[in-house]
């Protein structure tokens, strides 16, 4: 029988496998279970054997390792060859295949998806299997009941509506996901998987671009998406230099990163890596602290996830106190230097986690 496959596509950074690739393979598992398909993970790279261990107790049934020099880095030509010359082999096309919308899924999938011949739909925030009947007088070819379609969600006009995209003619069925969105499986040191060696066969014109120097801007490291609190300005702040009390704010808290609204980005006072929201970063922090931002659903589908919200506004209607857990109404160039005050003064005293370092909270 042939082998049905969801394959994801894992990517990794200097040997350090990056957070989507196990956010794929928590909802790549999903999709797998419903099909009856084995969950395949590809990662590529340069001395990178060990990551298979982890993918495995993230979820993953099998692992494909291509190991090789010319792919210490991510460059477009070698990857998407790798790529599809794994696929090509197989004797049946993977049911679905995942990328990450990271900077390097979105260059590497539009690629894979025109090379294989089929679909992709960009930047998911969900994803099911599910059947689908279609039917077209002008192409009756084309008509019929799909039992097994991915259901690639996203949202569109402004997050005014999810579209339900499908693509069920051809597989494999593609889609991006956005960083964020999706949760991964709890490891499991106990999960047994295969892994599997993938031949590297590069042409010379995949390598015509050479990888000079990698410089890193300071300004796009900003990681919001691994930080466990989020302090957040909007356009509430004034002027840029409201974000310097943001920092200071955040600054109190280990791990944690100042993120903003597209308004404070767009109005040029800070840059876009730190923008939370449909357009920006999808975050789900411990704590997200929301000063001057008033709420727009553009926003709130970025950080509804996060697991405490607490927001400084001083209009009692807007929209974020709809939904955070926590609401402050004042001014926030009153409010949060209180809070930094009164984190300051409990530094001596760590505790087990972020929220019972809040003091402002008490008494509100
Ligand atoms: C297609 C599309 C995509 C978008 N994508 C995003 C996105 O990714 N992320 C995003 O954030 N937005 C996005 N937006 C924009 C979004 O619709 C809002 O315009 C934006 O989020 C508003 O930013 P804000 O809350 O900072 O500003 P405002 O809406 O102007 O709110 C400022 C708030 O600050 C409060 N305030 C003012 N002064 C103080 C003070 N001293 N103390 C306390 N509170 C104060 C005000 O009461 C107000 O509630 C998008 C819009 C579109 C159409």
């Amino acid at each position: 029988m042939v082998q049905k496959r969801v394959l994801i596509f894992a990517e990794q950074v200097n040997g350090e496998l990056q957070p989507i690739g196990l956010e794929l393979l928590g909802s790549g598992r999903l999709l797998a279970d419903k099909l009856g398909a084995t969950l395949s993970a590809l990662v590529l790279g340069s001395n990178i054997a060990h990551l298979a261990s982890t993918l495995i107790g993230h979820g993953a049934d099998e692992v494909f390792v291509a190991d090789h020099p010319e792919l210490a880095q991510y460059r477009t030509l070698p990857y998407r060859r790798v790529m599809t010359d794994l696929i090509k082999s197989w004797p049946e096309p993977p049911h679905t295949i995942l990328l990450g919308s990271t900077t390097t899924g979105r260059d590497l999938a539009p690629r894979l998806a025109a090379h294989l011949e089929t679909g992709l739909t960009a930047d998911c925030t969900d994803l099911d299997i599910g059947p689908f009947e279609y039917s077209n007088s002008k192409d009756p070819s084309k008509s019929g009941l799909f039992r097994d379609c991915l259901y690639a969600i996203r949202p569109s006009f402004g997050e005014s509506l999810k579209a339900r995209i499908l693509g069920p003619w051809k597989n494999p069925q593609m889609a991006t996901v956005r960083p964020g969105v999706m949760v991964p499986l709890p490891w499991d040191g106990s999960r047994r998987g295969e892994v599997f060696q993938v031949p590297v066969q590069l042409d010379p014109s995949d390598l015509s671009l050479q990888i000079v120097e990698t410089v890193r801007n300071l300004s796009q490291t900003t990681d919001l998406t691994r930080a466990e609190v989020i302090v957040s300005g909007g356009y509430g702040l004034g002027s840029p230099e409201g974000f310097e009390l943001m920092q200071q704010l955040a600054a109190c808290f280990p791990n944690s990163a100042v993120g903003s609204s597209r308004k404070a980005v767009d109005s040029g006072w800070i840059p876009y890596a730190h923008q939370v929201g449909q357009t920006g970063k999808t975050v789900r922090p411990q704590i997200y602290i929301a000063c001057g931002i008033s709420g727009a659903i553009q926003h709130r589908v970025g950080m509804d996830k996060s697991r405490t919200i607490i927001a400084i506004n001083k209009d009692s209607s807007a929209p974020i106190f709809k939904f955070a857990h926590y609401g402050i109404v004042g001014d926030l160039y009153q409010v949060v230097p209180e809070m930094i005050r009164q984190l300051q003064q409990n530094q001596s005293q760590p505790q087990a986690h972020p929220t019972e370092r809040i003091p402002v909270l008490q008494g509100h």
